[in-house]
């Protein structure tokens, strides 16, 4: 649960973010002020806690009493919290569980009967409830969610996603065809109305969206009709909600498409030309699309969730994220737990790394992602792809505090290093960067020493302050 209410709080220490695609920033010795509501005021460099406390309180009218003060230790530092642009909160007890399945097998093999199940809403509590802990604790303050079909398991999720204070978008799976008899919407009318349920709940327990926000669902083109999808575009446009769904992941689901819906273009023409391809829409995977998709997904300004662990677990393929991004398109990483493997974003960025190696290896060496880039992913990449890009993913005044305090232990000559500090050896030498690179590629949740949303901690390591 998130533990402390919110107050004033001073940060003061080492803080390291992505200023763009190319740039990490790191600052020392600096400042970092943030208001009861969560939201950065001031950041001063050159500032230890005497500076900050004599001079920079008053002038913000602040009392010492009323403010908790966290400093970083040496080895540690401040990043902005990992943004989760897909995720499947319904499918965590199969995180790790997909053989040698593709798409297709895999959803109704594992993925369908799992989420038919957490309809027993004590099942559901268990699994959501330890999904958003498991998130919280490798660093994750916001997750675009998927739930299930279910009203009242899609509502449970975004009441435990408050409670535990992590920020949330929550989509009830719209689905009413090509899925289990008893797993799916009985029509497009009833999938509509199960998703304006949730869209109502949502805005009684979280009235202005400040942690929760619903998310119009249809879960991809081949499980929903062309009715629901216009119902769904038409919901819309009414709420101007955003959209989350998938595309383009698979060949036999791409196949599956130009059979079911032989009149549109293409894949991505089948969601624009129901009103599902937008600013506010979220594409998980786009493994597959063509310069001409690319090209429409640019020009309706919708966004790309990109998924690598997935991609390469439930042998998908490999999206040629360099590609998008030359072309201008916003794209974050996502989990996609399970079929991903992984609740991890530091995961899906190393995977993401990988995965544009991979595509570098058929020629294309420009497609590697450096670390800065697949850090911006993560972070303020994420933030832009769900419509968060001017609150969160960095430290600049006027956005709000999702942070994680990284922490990584000094190999000591006598003793080593504590288990608890974590899987990253760091000699003393080492710049920087190169902590930071280690940090990526060797790190896991071990070094989230704790993590904040909108100014409040929300997960905080045992024992290793
Ligand atoms: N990865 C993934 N792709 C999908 N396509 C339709 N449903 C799903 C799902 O649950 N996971
Ligand atoms: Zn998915």
């Amino acid at each position: 649960m998130a533990s402390h209410p919110v107050g004033k709080s001073l940060f003061l220490g080492s803080f390291v973010h992505c200023k763009s695609l190319d740039k990490i920033e790191t600052f020392h010795d600096t400042a970092v002020f943030v208001d009861e509501k969560g939201v950065i005021v001031a950041i001063e460099p050159q500032c230890d806690e005497k500076k900050a406390t004599e001079s920079l309180f008053p002038k913000l009218c602040w009392k010492s009493g009323d403010v908790t003060i966290r400093s970083t230790k040496p080895g540690q530092f401040f990043f902005p919290g990992f943004i989760d642009t897909h995720i499947h909160a319904s499918q965590f007890p199969n995180a790790g569980i997909f053989g040698k399945t593709t798409l297709l097998e895999w959803l109704n093999t594992y993925t369908f009967p799992m989420e038919r199940s957490l309809a027993d809403l004590s099942r559901a509590t268990r699994v959501y409830t330890r999904c958003i802990q498991r998130t919280l604790s490798h660093g994750t303050t916001t997750a675009s969610y998927y739930a299930t079909v279910s009203v009242p398991a899609t509502n449970l999720l975004a009441d435990l996603c408050l409670s535990h204070g992590q920020r949330a978008f929550i989509g009830r799976c719209c689905m009413d065809t090509l899925s289990p008899e008893d797993y799916r919407d009985e029509s497009p009318e009833s999938g509509v109305e199960d998703t304006r349920k949730t869209i109502a709940h949502i805005a009684e327990i979280d009235p202005g969206n400040q942690l929760i926000t619903p998310i119009i669902t249809p879960r991809f083109a081949p499980s929903c009709s062309s009715e629901l999808m216009s119902g769904l575009g038409a919901l819309h446009k009414e709420t101007n909600l955003p959209i989350q769904t998938h595309i383009s992941e698979n060949h036999n689901e791409i196949a599956m498409v130009k059979e079911l819906f032989p009149e549109h273009a293409h894949y991505t023409a089948v969601y624009d030309d129901h009103g599902l391809l937008t600013p506010k829409t979220i594409l998980a995977h786009a493994v597959h699309i063509s310069e001409e998709e690319a090209d429409l997904i640019k020009k309706r300004e919708a966004k790309i969730s990109h998924c690598p662990a997935s991609n390469s677990a439930i042998t998908s393929g490999a999206a040629r994220v360099r590609w998008m991004l030359n072309k201008g398109i916003e794209v974050g990483l996502g989990t996609d737990m399970s079929g991903g493997y992984s609740p991890s974003i530091l995961e899906a960025a190393r995977q993401a790394s990988l995965v544009s190696r991979h595509v570098a290896m058929t020629g294309d060496d420009a497609a590697k992602l450096s670390i800065e880039e697949i850090l911006y992913l993560a972070t303020k990449g994420g933030a832009k792809v769900v419509g968060l890009g001017d609150r969160i993913g960095g430290f600049e005044t006027g956005m709000e505090w999702d942070a994680q305090l990284i922490g990584m232990g000094s190999v000591d000559e006598v003793g080593g290093m504590k288990e608890e500090e974590g899987p990253v050896d760091i000699f003393g030498w080492e710049s920087w960067d190169n902590c930071i690179e280690k940090w990526v590629f060797n790190g896991d949740d071990r070094n989230t020493r704790a993590v904040w949303v909108k100014g409040r901690l929300v997960h905080e390591r045992n024992g290793c302050k």
